[in-house]
């Protein structure tokens, strides 16, 4: 399906096995400190001809700021050197020189414009760096048509990108980014590389299967690619060498062939890690917390279901099978079609009538999703971030403890591993897992009676996931009800009671003790075969 078709390829001079192998990228001593601290440290790694490398690390370990500096967005602090096919280019980079060196950047935001079409995304720097004024758009269509074709893509090049499927979107970047490296090689006749900075959290399995082809097909004419992820299976999947760093210096390089998943994570963590103990056994009868009848959102049918007194409750499915929206109509920030609640066998109330405010009222916390924008405010520092929901509790005789919210800060911050811990720093000079560690600290700090999770552990690394985990679980054992979307069956197995897989906007199969494994959970998303009676399927808590 997706491999790049033979006429296509470039010849790969530099590729592996060919008689000579300098390397693409060759990075020594590369260091750059933040207002005294220090993002990186004297790091040095090579990426050869035709490897996909693995960037791991901690949050925080320093795998953006080396990304930026490629990208000629940081400069690095004076000492280190840079080689790109031998070329020894002077540092920092200037904004755009990465383009003519050979380097493409996929983002995790994907970095495309949804308001505009395949074609002018893919054709777009072609279009803004010709000559002429004058564009012929049969030619740009026969030229996009070809870029897709070349990796089997079937998309209509005029069709916008808001439009596009989101694994649709993410394949786009990747045949962009291979687009600007093949038009560099095109003049300088060497190979390229891609830097694919954690493309797929969001994908189902299909997608990233999809996604792996493609940087397969990248390879294979030569070229190279970095991919940065926090997921260990896909970096055991799709990489052939491996750098880790922590906290800003060089942890270990790998070969992945020498590599296990246990010698990546204590590479990447510096020890051993055990599993969180998900309570074995059949599920435990549970008294209801809430009880949620005919709840209906955008893609949501109507649905029935409860989440029990201390209990942590699933949702997935793929894509589009409604399940990451009950969060958000739990809450009240989203509008329900339809739909009540019922609290400890209160008199059920109208959904629609819950605002976010009556929701942090009754005890509910909602951390969204996409934390740069519903959850964290990047401008503000830290503690404003902590305590947003509840600053009023600082206020004492018409004054502000800012003193005292500071040492709470602080100490929220050393027990969820905040790092740097310092809570006057805005939100944005964070590490992407950093930031959510503060806005999952904010939360459970309230101590809510239900916490409504979208995704939680997105762009968290492998120790602090557990961590984040280990507080889920002893919140819950105190009696907080949990209810968790998540596209991660390993996440969802590894902390949930239950889980719920939705298919077409409806609650299709419920998974419970025993039964909730990584692959049970992924198999029931693939078996996507509607109930037969949906109106009917109504999940209960065990009691
Ligand atoms: N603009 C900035 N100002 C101050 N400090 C910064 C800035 N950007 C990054 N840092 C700091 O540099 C360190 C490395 O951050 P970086 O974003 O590179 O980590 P990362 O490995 O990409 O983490 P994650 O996996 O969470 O995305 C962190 O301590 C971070 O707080």
């Amino acid at each position: 399906m997706t491999a790049l078709s033979d006429q296509a390829l470039p010849d790969p001079t530099n590729h592996p096995g060919a008689p000579q192998a300098l390397p693409v990228l060759s990075v020594s001593n590369i260091s750059k400190t933040f207002g005294g601290a220090k993002a990186l440290q004297n790091v040095s790694f090579k990426v050869m001809p035709g490897e996909v490398h693995g960037l791991l690390g901690k949050n925080g370990s320093g795998k953006s700021t080396l990304v930026k500096i490629l990208a000629g967005f940081h400069a690095p602090d004076e000492g280190g050197t840079l080689e790109f096919n031998g070329e020894r280019v002077s540092l920092p980079l200037k904004p755009g020189d990465y383009r003519r060196l050979g380097m493409a950047f996929v983002h995790q935001n994907l970095g495309l414009i949804p308001s505009l079409t395949v074609m002018e995304n893919l054709r777009l720097v072609p279009l803004t760096t010709a000559k002429s004024a004058y564009i012929n758009w049969s030619a740009e269509e026969r030229a996009t048509r070809q870029a897709l074709a070349r990796f089997g893509l079937d998309i209509d090049p005029n069709e916008r990108v808001d439009r596009l499927t989101p694994v649709q979107r993410a394949l786009l970047a990747i045949v962009r980014a291979f687009e600007e490296i093949e038009a560099s090689r095109a003049v300088t006749g060497r190979p390229g590389l891609v830097l694919l900075d954690e493309p797929t959290p969001f994908l189902p399995a299909a997608g990233v299967a999809q996604l792996f082809e493609m940087v397969r097909s990248i390879t294979r004419s030569g070229s190279s690619v970095i991919f940065i992820s926090h997921d260990i299976d896909e970096v055991m999947e799709i990489t052939d060498s491996i750098t880790v760093l922590r906290d800003g210096v060089m942890a270990g390089e790998l070969k992945r062939a020498d590599a296990t998943h246990d010698t990546i994570v204590k590479m990447i963590v510096g020890r051993s890690l055990s599993k969180t103990d998900r309570p074995s056994g059949p599920a435990i009868s549970r008294l209801a917390y809430a009880r949620i009848s005919g709840l209906a959102g955008k893609m949501l049918q109507p649905s029935d279901f409860e989440v029990g007194k201390g209990e942590i409750l699933g949702l997935t499915g793929l894509i589009g099978s409604g399940y990451a929206e009950v969060p958000y109509l739990v809450f009240g920030a989203h509008p329900a079609r339809s739909g009540t609640i019922s609290i400890e066998g209160r008199a059920a109330m109208e959904q629609n009538a819950l605002s976010p405010k009556a929701a942090i009222d009754m005890g509910f916390a909602l951390l969204p999703g996409d934390r740069q924008g519903a959850s964290g405010v990047d401008s503000l520092p830290i503690v404003d971030n902590m305590f947003l929901p509840d600053v009023s509790r600082f206020f004492r005789g018409g004054f502000m403890r800012n003193g005292a919210m500071v040492r709470e800060a602080r100490n929220l911050g050393t027990t969820f591993e905040v790092r740097p811990n310092d809570p006057g720093l805005k939100l944005s000079a964070l590490s992407g897992g950093n930031a959510q560690k503060v806005l999952i600290a904010r939360w459970m700090n309230r101590s809510p009676s239900l916490l409504l999770l979208d995704e939680p552990t997105q762009g968290v690394d492998v120790g602090t996931r557990q961590q984040i985990f280990a507080a889920l679980r002893a919140a819950a054992a105190k009696g907080m009800s949990v209810i968790c979307a998540s596209s991660e069956a390993e996440q969802l197995a590894e902390i949930c009671d239950r889980v719920l897989v939705f298919s077409k906007g409806m609650i299709c199969t419920e998974i419970s003790g025993d039964a909730v494994t990584k692959d049970g959970i992924s198999e029931a998303c693939y078996a996507t075969a509607a109930p037969s009676s949906p109106s009917s399927f109504s999940s209960r808590v065990a009691s």
